[in-house]
């Protein structure tokens, strides 16, 4: 598949939502307020979240900060002259990848397919989980005849790693429901290596290791050459950006040349010690507690697509209980776990002003036929509250890293499925970061095409041109 030249963000959305806020229950109203952020409460957390930022980023206070802002060793934005064929891997969420992707000043042509992660992989061994990443690989060069070729390989690994270089990244920790503690600590790259050492049938050279958010702005930024920042609402979240290389106080290597180097925030952890308590509601204590890692990703959990469902799902539990929706019936519905997906969220906001087909359609699916008008708004104002906090919080967040990158037009790539596919998420999001953007700055949003893909291969294409200047 060939990117189309031009990129578009998804289309604004249609309907204004003031209308489900004014028919909802007086009850329901009062016990979704608190994911009503107001200004001061978001410049608050945005002063916690530069706060946080500049502790990740200095020698002196990243060992006990929470926003680990981990040097990624990428230190140039690609030129969009970049060619080759080059092989990726996409780890880190909902699907497992392998892409063959061809670089050719100013396009790109990508194939990938996609293999399941069976859930007891994903909490089983390491030697378990790269031997079957290693045979996905095997698979794919097989199946596209890529054997006697040795490709550079891009592996984009979106779990917190500090790296050591491009091609050696150290687990910190898993997240996104992974759980393999033997890997943690370890190089990743070097247990792809020792698996396709194992299997011995296929040649690969592992180039860089990145996460996607940094695949997501260099994606962006071989198209744009403006985006300087990139963030992921999807399984997880996690932003970068690019940093002057005397901030980046963890980064000892020498200046390439640009002075830069783009920084994985890993921003999930935002709010691990304890700093949001003042916008976490009982519920949100609810769905930390039953993860896999109470007490950790604090603000993914507000914002990321694996949790908006869940704490739909447990407020829409709660209102039944209390005699509110649905009649007091079909409690029992709500108490499966992730039985409300995210992006029934998004089908439920999408139904135009008065309408309801697609929330008719969700409620079929769960086996509720029998929902009154006002039950379904009820629902839709439960769902837009939380989608709002999650657009208004990424909002905040974006605006801290524009004015840490202090230029001024700015274009913004973001990935993943809650941005792409909520109906309103990035009207919400654009509408306020006007609110909240200083006087100055000039900004876009802009929609990645496959970050993890073509990004990988752009940042194994920039170090394999780099191994060979090293060995000229
Ligand atoms: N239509 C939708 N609207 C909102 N959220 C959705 C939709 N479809 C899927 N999601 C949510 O998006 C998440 C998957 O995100 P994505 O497709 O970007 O994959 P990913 O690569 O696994 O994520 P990550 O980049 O965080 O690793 C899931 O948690 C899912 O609940």
């Amino acid at each position: 598949m060939s990117c189309p030249s031009k990129i578009c963000n998804p289309p604004a959305a249609g309907a204004d939502d003031g209308w489900v806020e004014e028919k909802a229950s007086p009850e329901i109203k009062e016990a979704m307020k608190p994911f009503a952020l107001d200004e001061a409460t978001l410049r608050k957390t945005m002063a916690l979240f530069l706060d946080n930022i500049e502790r990740g980023l200095k020698k002196a206070t990243h060992d006990e900060a929470t926003v680990k802002c981990f040097p990624t060793y990428v230190q140039d934005l690609p030129q969009g002259t970049e060619k080759g064929k080059f092989l990726a891997l996409d780890l880190g969420g909902t699907n497992f990848r392998v892409l063959l992707v061809e670089l050719d000043i100013g396009k790109c042509d990508l194939q990938s397919d996609i293999y399941a992660v069976p859930h007891d992989v994903m909490l089983g061994t390491g030697e378990q989980l790269f031997d079957h990443i290693a045979a996905s690989l095997a698979d794919f060069v097989t199946k596209h005849q890529l054997e006697a070729e040795v490709l550079p390989l891009g592996f984009t690994f979106s779990f917190p790693l500090v790296q050591k270089g491009l091609r050696s990244g150290l687990l910190v920790r898993w997240t996104k429901g992974f759980n393999i503690p033997e890997v943690l600590g370890g190089d990743v790259v070097q247990w792809l290596q020792e698996a396709l050492e194992r299997r011995g049938d296929i040649k690969i050279d592992v180039c860089a290791i990145l996460n996607d958010t940094t695949g997501t702005l260099m994606s962006c930024a071989w198209k744009n050459p403006e985006c300087r920042i990139g963030l992921i609402i999807g399984t997880g979240h996690n932003g970068c950006y690019l940093e002057a290389q005397a901030n980046a106080e963890l980064f000892d290597e020498p200046d390439m040349g640009s002075g830069k180097v783009i920084i994985n925030l890993e921003a999930a952890a935002f709010g691990d010690d304890g700093c949001l308590e003042y916008m976490l509601t009982d519920v949100d204590k609810l769905v930390d507690g039953d993860s896999i890692n109470p007490g950790k990703q604090i603000y993914e959990k507000l914002i990321s697509g694996m949790y908006l469902g869940e704490v739909a799902r447990l407020y829409v539990q709660r209102f039944i209980e209390g005699d509110l929706m649905f009649g007091g019936n079909h409690a029992e519905v709500f108490q499966t776990k992730e039985v409300f997906e995210t992006a029934m969220i998004s089908d439920v906001e999408s139904d135009p002003a008065g309408s309801f087909q697609k929330t008719q359609e969700v409620l079929q699916k769960l086996g509720i036929p029998d929902a009154s008008e006002q039950d379904m708004i009820n629902l839709r104002f439960i769902c837009q509250s939380i989608s709002r906090r999650s657009a208004h919080l990424t909002a905040a967040t974006a605006c801290v890293l524009t004015k840490k990158v202090n230029e001024p037009k700015i274009v913004i790539g973001i990935d993943g499925s809650v941005y792409k596919f909520h109906p309103h998420f990035r009207k919400l999001m654009k509408a306020k970061m006007q609110e909240l953007m200083e006087p100055g700055f000039e900004f876009d949003l802009m929609l990645s095409e496959d970050g993890s893909g073509r990004g990988a291969a752009l940042v194994a294409a920039m170090a394999a041109m780099r191994m060979k200047d090293q060995e000229a």
